[in-house]
């Protein structure tokens, strides 16, 4: 069997940015497939809702929004809690932010979790709890309100699914950045991250799914070719 591959995060950035700047895909042509293959992984494990999005202020957040669009339009009950201010969002996140408040998806947003139990009804009927908290983009120890946020994510009872890593989840080493969710599933894009090859990642990612965002291969080919070189 071929080993698996494995991308740092460092790699992984790249190849979201050398796609749009290389190749010219649109950022949010792979947000697109990044959140519709999630969605293509929640109908494979019998998802019947309600789904509960679990929201940051970055792209991974920006995923959740687009994991919302394909549920909603399946007819599977979806709500969003976003712990952020829909007004700081940018970019592609913004874009499917808007999208999904315009079908009238419910949305609920709290930047600084002022209301926690607010957070913990919202979760208490979950089917699926998806983490669509942080991603890639995550850098240091977790800051409050994330951290808090973990936590409630953690102690509640729906299975939850992880977009691209566990939040809190240092995708190079494997080991947690002070508090991280603890996934039964994991959804991540282009490749498995170098850190889940360490076992004790396990514990927060549960089972792996790589999903393809439709990055040119010659992009993931090189980057490979130079681990082994
Ligand atoms: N090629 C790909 O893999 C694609 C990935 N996508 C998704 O994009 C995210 C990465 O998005 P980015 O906007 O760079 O960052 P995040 O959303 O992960 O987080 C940014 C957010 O987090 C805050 N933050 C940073 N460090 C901390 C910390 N220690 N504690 C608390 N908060 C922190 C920061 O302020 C920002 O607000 C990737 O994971 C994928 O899900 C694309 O959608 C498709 C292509
Ligand atoms: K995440």
């Amino acid at each position: 069997m071929s080993p698996i591959k494995r991308l740092s995060r460092a790699e992984v950035r790249s190849v979201d940015q050398r796609t749009i700047e290389e190749f010219g895909l649109p950022g949010v042509a792979l947000m697109e497939n990044a959140g519709r293959g999630v969605f293509e992984l929640l109908l494979s494990l019998k998802v019947t809702g309600p789904v509960k999005i679990c929201a940051g202020k970055g792209n991974n957040g920006g995923d959740g929004f687009v994991i919302a669009r394909h549920l909603d339009n399946a007819g599977i009950p979806v709500q969003i809690f976003l712990l952020a201010d829909p007004e700081h969002l940018t970019g592609d996140a913004a874009i499917n932010y808007q999208v999904a408040s315009r079908m009238g998806i419910p949305i609920q947003s709290d930047p600084v979790l002022s209301d926690p139990d607010a957070l913990r009804t919202f979760l208490s009927d979950a089917d699926w709890i998806v983490d669509a908290f942080l991603g890639t983009g995550v850098q240091g120890t977790i800051r409050p309100p994330f951290t808090t946020a973990i936590q409630i994510v953690n102690q509640a009872a729906g299975n939850k699914l992880a977009v691209d890593l566990p939040s809190g989840l240092d995708c190079d080493t494997g080991l947690s950045l002070g508090d991280c969710i603890i996934a039964a599933q994991t959804a991540t894009f282009v490749a498995e991250k170098k850190g889940f090859a360490i076992p004790e990642s396990k514990q927060f990612t549960g089972a792996v799914h790589v999903v393809d965002i439709g990055a040119p291969r010659q992009i993931i080919t090189e980057l490979l070719q130079k681990q082994t070189s």
